[in-house]
């Protein structure tokens, strides 16, 4: 076993497992402990949910006051009809919007919905990270993801990971999660190279497109905490 990730004062990264679409899937990172779970209502990913598949899914599953992980629901660009039908259905902690959604679009979601908001940005190369400072006044999070490929069918979920090392010695204005390709296999490495205090994962702990394996969300998750 390697050395814990955690160093001495360090908290442990927070960890979302995204794009769960049954029930092993969910239970498996319920049961693991992580700290979110995301659930995508963009209809091109083959992890797409709709409001009533998510309240299904969540029906029984702690809310985070009982201990259970905050629930994030992943948006492409939406509109607020599409916004208000997934908050009809299901109580959302944190709206991701993985889009091209300018700070002003932020800042009225989070105003509109009175909910947090994570801001997915794509990272390539270095003036990528310049763009940040733009959500930093509107965003309660942002996303660290992997620039898609010009003919990508979705802004994420791609198993594509960036060169991590871009983020070495990065200081972020506000809290801040990495996404793109991450494994089991690679987390660790990532957490160490990057200091990321929070990690998301969809592909890589899938078998199949949509569907998760149980075995590699605990494996992901015993990564993260070094256990
Ligand atoms: O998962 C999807 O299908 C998806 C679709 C549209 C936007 C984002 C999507 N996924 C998010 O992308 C990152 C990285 O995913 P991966 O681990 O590389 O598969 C993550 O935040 C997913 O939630």
């Amino acid at each position: 076993m390697s050395a814990p990730l955690i160093k001495t004062g360090m908290s442990a990264p927070l960890i979302k497992i995204c794009g769960l679409t049954e029930e092993d899937g969910l239970d498996a990172a319920v049961e693991a402990g992580v700290d979110m779970i995301g659930f995508v209502f963009f209809p091109r990913s083959p992890r797409a949910v709709t409001p009533a598949q998510a309240a299904e899914l969540l029906d029984g599953v702690p809310y985070p006051d009982e201990g259970g992980p905050l629930r994030v629901g992943l948006f492409v660009d939406p509109d607020d009809a599409t916004l208000e039908a997934v908050f009809n259905a299901v109580r959302l902690d944190l709206i991701q919007l993985h889009g091209n959604e300018t700070p002003e679009r932020v800042e009225a979601v989070r105003f509109e919905f009175g909910c947090e908001v994570m801001k997915a940005l794509p990272v390539g190369g270095p003036a990528d990270l310049a763009a940040v400072g733009a959500y930093a006044d509107v965003a309660d999070r942002l996303l660290l993801d992997a620039r898609p490929p010009a003919d990508a069918d979705r802004p994420g979920g791609n198993a594509q990971a960036f060169d991590w090392s871009l983020l070495e010695g990065w200081e972020s204005p506000v809290p801040w999660m990495l996404a793109g390709g991450l494994t089991p296999e690679t987390v660790e490495a990532a957490v160490r190279l990057t200091n990321a205090p929070g990690v998301d994962v969809s592909s890589g702990v899938e078998r199949l497109p949509g569907i998760k394996d149980p075995e590699r969300i605990a494996r992901f998750v015993r990564a993260v905490r070094g256990v």
